[in-house]
């Protein structure tokens, strides 16, 4: 079976600075995958050189079996790569069901599904972006995208600097996303502990290097092994 992301030995950065120094690995159609590691580990830059706004140095990114290396983001986001960056790329002027319709593409994903997902983002409809909460702005940020109908979900900290029950809240969606609707995705999450028990598997970068590749079952089973990949430094403040 082909994966439908194969990362070969990628090597990218920003200009002629290396960031991510021959990362290696593969997600098959339907999976979930945790993407960890410390601050400045590389997991943006990882997800970024997916979506193709970094500098390529070497290495390939194959999707559903076609090599994407050199394409472009317009093209990658149309052969099904869904992307919800760290900065929630939502329209702040529009409102809430503009944003929904604008970029919409045919598939499984309607209006009504991303409202019955996110109940609050039905009664805000007309409100515009910048009206919205953090929280209110995430769920929107997670509809866009799912207007979009990807096969690959890329989601950069969806969690980051929201109140506990919105996080709940969130979490909920994504178990129901990836869980219900067999959603493809890449979750990077500080909190390790919160996104494990929803991904099959995980990746954990160390300085720009894959330091664990695999189930994400062993990481929660086993506190020595957690430890060993994620309990470090700045992590363990981050994971407790
Ligand atoms: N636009 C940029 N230009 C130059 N260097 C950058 C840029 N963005 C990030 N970097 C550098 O790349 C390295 C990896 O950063 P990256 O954002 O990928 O890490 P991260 O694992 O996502 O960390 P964080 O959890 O802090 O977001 C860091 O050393 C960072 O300073």
């Amino acid at each position: 079976m082909t994966a439908l992301l194969r990362i070969d030995r990628l090597v990218s950065g920003y200009g002629e600075a290396r960031v991510l120094g021959g990362v290696s690995f593969e997600l098959d159609e339907g999976r979930s995958l945790s993407l960890l590691g410390r601050n400045g580990a590389g997991k943006t830059t990882l997800v970024d050189t997916i979506v193709g706004v970094t500098t390529h140095h070497s290495g390939t990114i194959s999707f559903a079996g076609v090599d994407l290396t050199r394409t472009r983001p317009e093209r990658r986001a149309a052969a099904g790569i869904g992307w919800v960056p760290q900065e929630r790329n939502i329209f702040r002027s529009l409102t809430v069901e503009e944003n929904l319709t604008a970029i919409a593409r045919p598939g499984p994903w309607s209006v009504e599904r991303v409202y019955s997902m996110f109940p609050r983002l039905k009664e805000r409809r007309f409100n515009r972006g910048n009206q919205l909460s953090g929280g209110e702005q995430q769920m929107l940020a997670l509809g866009r995208a799912l207007m979009l109908n990807p096969r690959l979900l890329l989601l950069d900290e969806p969690l980051e600097g929201l109140a506990p029950i919105i996080v709940d809240e969130l979490l909920a969606a994504l178990r129901k996303i990836i869980d219900g609707e067999g959603m493809s995705a890449i979750i990077i999450e500080q909190k390790a502990r919160k996104i494990l028990p929803l991904t099959d598997r995980t990746v954990v970068l160390e300085r720009g290097l894959v330091s664990y590749a695999g189930e994400s079952a062993p990481l929660l089973a086993d506190s020595e092994i957690f430890d060993r990949y994620l309990a470090l430094g700045d992590h363990k403040a981050a994971t407790a």
